[in-house]
């Protein structure tokens, strides 16, 4: 056994079917009176829904949140806390609601509650990442983890099966790079595997049937052990490739995330032999990279940059703009082999193939 130095994140997670049912008490149990509803304008409904069962303690809903967190929405969000008189949150969403309760949470220090209803996996962790003049910032602070997450199964059951397909691959991707992270240690590296185990299990599952319960139980499962892997050790290459794609380019999140995580694999594969069997094992596959296009293309998640929008004149700014600042990755960061990554990532090409 190797050295290694662990530190947890204080959480308090209720899973389960139903579980909703039990916000009332887990308000009350904050010391809360009064809680700010957070949504997408999309899933207003479920907000509606959530503040209906809060009665008295909700002081109201913002359904605003939206992708990659913009701080003119957290103002206006803020100043809907201040006229509704909130004294916590609870953000019933994806990623980017989680966003704007930690957004909320990093001016005010009031308490939320996470309701994830993606695969995300943002719930668990100490990063929050805004985006202010098209240009997006990340911080890593224990101000913004949320106090409470109330993972209810019956949520994500609505979830689209080609969302379900890529958040469920963003999920993966913070596991994929835990199992090599400088800061790894054997705790998470065993959440790490067992995320990517439940979600390559659920998901072609759920693209079956995105109402079989046991296959969502088991996806939302992983994306918790995967949100904590993220939330506990460093990312690397592949996050470093999907950030720059996504606040420079405006590529979507989560597909962003599944085209890109085949080829960070395969570049980082014989940097990180152990890892990539682990990968592999959790995959049910012969090969870490392999395994990870292919559980996408079965899905019929997207493959390729060019078709999210990704220009090919822009390959080689995002391969000078992911290589300007050193960061740590298991294998040195080179210019003219990011480029060629970008370049299979961008005609979706199978990695050894
Ligand atoms: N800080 C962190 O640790 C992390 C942050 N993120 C951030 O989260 C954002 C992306 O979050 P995602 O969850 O991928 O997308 P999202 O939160 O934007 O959701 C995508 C769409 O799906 C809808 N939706 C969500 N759950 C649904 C359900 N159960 N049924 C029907 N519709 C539903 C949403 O309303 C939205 O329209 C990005 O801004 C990303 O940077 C993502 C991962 C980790
Ligand atoms: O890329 C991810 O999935 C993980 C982290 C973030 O998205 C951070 C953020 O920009 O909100």
């Amino acid at each position: 056994m190797q050295p290694f130095t662990y530190e947890a994140l204080p959480a308090r997670v209720i899973f389960g079917a139903g579980t909703l049912a039990r916000i009332g008490d887990e308000v009350r149990a904050l010391g809360c009176k009064r809680a700010l509803v957070l949504s997408t304008p999309e899933q207003r409904g479920m907000a509606e829904d959530l503040a209906a069962r809060l009665g008295p303690l909700s002081a109201g809903i913002f359904a605003e949140a939206t992708m990659h967190t913009p701080v003119e929405v957290t103002q206006r969000a803020m100043e809907a806390l201040r006229a509704l008189g909130a004294d916590c949150t609870v953000a019933i969403g994806g990623g980017s609601t989680t966003g704007l309760g930690k957004a909320i949470a990093l001016r005010t220090d009031l308490p939320q509650i996470a309701i994830p209803t993606t695969y995300a996996g943002s719930e668990a962790t100490p990063i929050l990442g805004e985006t202010e003049g098209g240009k997006k910032t990340t911080q890593r602070t224990l101000k913004v983890l949320p106090e409470v997450i109330l993972y209810d199964v019956d949520l994500t059951l609505s979830l689209p099966p080609g969302l379900s397909a890529t958040s469920g691959m963003n999920a993966i991707a913070h596991s994929v790079e835990a199992l090599y992270a400088r800061d790894g240690n054997p705790i998470t590296s065993a959440m790490a595997e067992q995320g990517i185990a439940a979600l390559a299990r659920a998901l072609p599952r759920i693209m079956r049937d995105p109402t079989d319960r046991e296959a969502r139980s088991d996806a939302l499962f992983g994306a918790w052990a995967c949100g904590v892997c993220l939330g506990t050790v460093g990312m690397s290459l592949h996050h470093k490739l999907c950030h720059t794609l996504g606040g420079s380019f405006d590529l979507p999140h989560a597909q962003t995330h599944t085209v890109v995580l085949p080829h960070a694999t395969a570049f980082n594969a014989p940097a990180a032999p152990d890892a990539m069997a682990r990968i592999a094992r959790a995959l049910g596959a012969a090969d870490a990279a392999t395994g990870l296009f292919d559980l996408a293309r079965g899905m019929d998640a997207p493959t390729a940059l060019r078709d999210l929008g990704m220009p090919e004149h822009g390959l080689d700014r995002a391969a000078d703009l992911a290589t300007a600042n050193p960061y740590w990755n298991p294998r040195p960061v080179e210019r003219a082999a990011i480029r060629a990554l970008l370049d299979d990532a961008w005609h979706g090409r199978r990695p050894g193939g």
